[in-house]
């Protein structure tokens, strides 16, 4: 069953990026609305996108499916806006971290369809991975909907509510972290005398490489980061470093606060 029309209601960084995907894989702008709290922010959307701004309560009236993603913060002042105006049967889909189906269910009409989605911003060049859960209505039929939705702008995984925070602090998050760490290895080149520049093509392509060997090569990252280090040679030291420094240990406490954040975001 595909959509006759969406609705990106809260349309900030990710849900344009959902947005420019979806015009990426070949959906209509005719089929596609989009709200947004600013009027300057909506005008930018119609020029770039060729979509059209409207209010929320006609998002939630002529859409049959709306995707939900403002800020966690603002999801209760935002379903409260809708409630009146959602029709039964419409697809809900909300893309915030920590809030929970049950949460958008309890204020929603009895029996409305709700799945939660954590989405990432690679979702700008179709590498997303968004994890996909429902509530208590949601359909198989609603599912495969959700999953045709995200899966123009990447993969898709299902997994039960109950691992959605985790998630969220894993790919939700993660692609920060992978550039904090250019950051700072962009960093370490300056302190030893390569040009900015230089330094970051080094290390960018250096990530480039070894994201596609960890997708496609089929190998244990052990076994990957084996291959790079040689008796007495250069890596052993700099990791050696990084086992000083603790960074497995901070690496491993830094998910489980934004995981913590998630679930407190949904409290
Ligand atoms: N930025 C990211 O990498 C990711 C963000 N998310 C989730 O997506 C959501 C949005 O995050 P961002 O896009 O980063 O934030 P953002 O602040 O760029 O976008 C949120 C947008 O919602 C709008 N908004 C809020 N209340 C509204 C209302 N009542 N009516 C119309 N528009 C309204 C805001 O004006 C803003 O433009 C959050 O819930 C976040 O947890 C999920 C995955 C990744
Ligand atoms: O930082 C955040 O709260 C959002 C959710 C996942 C990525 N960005």
């Amino acid at each position: 069953m595909t959509p006759q029309k969406v609705a990106v209601l809260g349309t900030g960084k990710i849900g344009e990026a959902l947005l420019s995907g979806m015009l990426r894989g070949g959906w209509s702008p005719s089929r596609l609305l989009v709200t947004a709290r600013r009027p300057e922010r909506a005008a930018e959307l119609r020029e770039r996108y060729g979509v059209e701004p409207v209010p929320n309560a006609e998002a939630a009236k002529s859409a049959d499916t709306l995707i939900l993603t403002p800020k966690p913060q603002d999801m209760a002042a935002l379903l409260d806006e809708l409630t009146p105006h959602v029709p039964a049967g419409r697809l809900v889909i909300s893309g915030a971290a920590g809030i929970t189906t049950g949460f958008i269910e309890q204020r929603l009409p009895e029996g409305t369809p709700v799945i939660r989605v954590m989405a990432n911003t690679p979702a700008l060049v179709d590498e997303a991975m968004s994890v996909i859960s429902p509530g208590v209505h949601a359909t198989e039929t609603h599912l495969a909907l959700a999953d045709e939705i995200f899966g123009g702008v990447g993969k898709t995984l299902r997994l039960p509510e109950s691992q959605q925070d985790a998630a969220t602090a894993l790919s939700g998050s993660g692609p920060a972290y992978f550039f904090f760490l250019v950051e700072a290895m962009t960093d370490a080149g300056i302190q030893l005398g390569l040009p900015r520049d230089k330094a970051h093509e080094l290390i960018v392509q250096a990530a480039v490489g070894a994201a596609t060997m960890l997708r496609d090569s089929g190998e244990h990252p052990v076994t990957l980061r084996e291959n790079v280090t040689s008796p007495g040679g250069t890596t052993i030291n700099a990791i050696r470093e990084l086992e000083n420094h603790r960074v497995r240990a901070a690496f491993i406490d830094a998910i489980e606060a934004a995981r913590d954040r998630s679930r407190e975001l949904g409290a």
